[in-house]
């Protein structure tokens, strides 16, 4: 089985081309190919599939198998994938998601390549915040819908979190049936916000796409920053702005290729 691994700032992913042919049990094959030692190595496992209505399809599986509706870093490689590999020649792409069609718009390098990828994410779905109990402690979340789900909510010292002991408690909290997506955050100024993410399924990674976006609808709801801004991550900076006109987010950031391989499966299936 071929595979390219991309990433987008350190959100890394393994991808396939499932335009003519789809492995076996893709939950299971998210699961081995993720592990990062007795696999390829990747938050999760990313399917590129044909669409009826829209120039391609995007299945998601995080790193435990589960399929997530949306992808906000994944979904810029995705454009990245299909014109890289002549798969399109069109500039404005759309992605079917478990979230929607979204609409990506690739942005080219000196070398003819997809080098940065503008995604209308669409409109967020902010709920009030709420007090919820994790671990004895009471935080106050702003859960958010970005298609897949969200709690942000904001902390000094984001850099001292021990994330692998809290992120369970918020990701599998009975407030969120379908678990959560948790992101930590700190409010630098009006343009610039820090965050670090427990990924539903995944754990910590160095970024996420919805995530971030997340954390711009939350903010920018409470008045706290404005409608456009920096949202630096573990793994670079991504830039959101919440268009007023048409109340969608639009997100910009890198998406790079890592490196191709083959990978052995199927026959054991
Ligand atoms: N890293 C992603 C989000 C991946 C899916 C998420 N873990 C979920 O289950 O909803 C991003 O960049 O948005």
């Amino acid at each position: 089985m071929r595979f390219t691994k991309m990433e987008g700032l350190g959100n890394d992913y393994v991808y396939l081309n499932c335009l003519e042919r789809t492995p076996p049990d893709l939950p299971e094959l998210a699961r081995r190919v993720s592990d990062r030692h007795f696999g390829v190595g990747s938050d999760g496992l990313i399917c590129v599939c044909p669409s009826e209505q829209a120039d391609f399809r995007m299945r998601m599986f995080n790193a435990d198998g589960s399929e997530g509706e949306m992808c906000g870093n994944g979904i810029r490689c995705v454009g990245k994938f299909v014109y890289d590999k002549g798969l399109t020649d069109k500039t404005t792409v759309s992605v079917e998601t478990k979230a929607g069609v979204k609409v990506l718009e690739l942005q080219l390098g000196a070398d003819g390549l997809v080098s940065a990828v503008t995604v209308d994410m669409g409109a967020p779905a902010v709920e009030k915040p709420r007090d919820i109990t994790v671990d004895g402690r009471s935080y106050t979340v702003t859960p958010v819908s970005m298609g897949n789900p969200h709690a942000v909510l904001y902390l000094e010292g984001i850099d001292g979190l021990d994330l692998p002991k809290i992120g369970p408690g918020f990701e599998h909290h009975p407030s969120f049936p379908n678990r959560t997506n948790t992101e930590f955050v700190e409010v630098t100024d009006r343009t610039h916000l820090r965050m670090r993410v427990w990924e539903r399924g995944s754990g910590e990674t160095l970024a996420c796409g919805t995530g971030a976006c997340a954390v711009l609808a939350a903010t920018a709801s409470a008045g706290r920053c404005e409608r456009s801004a920096e949202v630096a991550l573990l793994g670079g900076v991504l830039r959101i702005r919440w268009d007023e006109a048409d109340g969608h987010i639009y997100m910009t950031g890198p998406a790079v290729t890592v490196f191709e391989g083959d990978y052995p499966y199927g026959s054991d299936q």
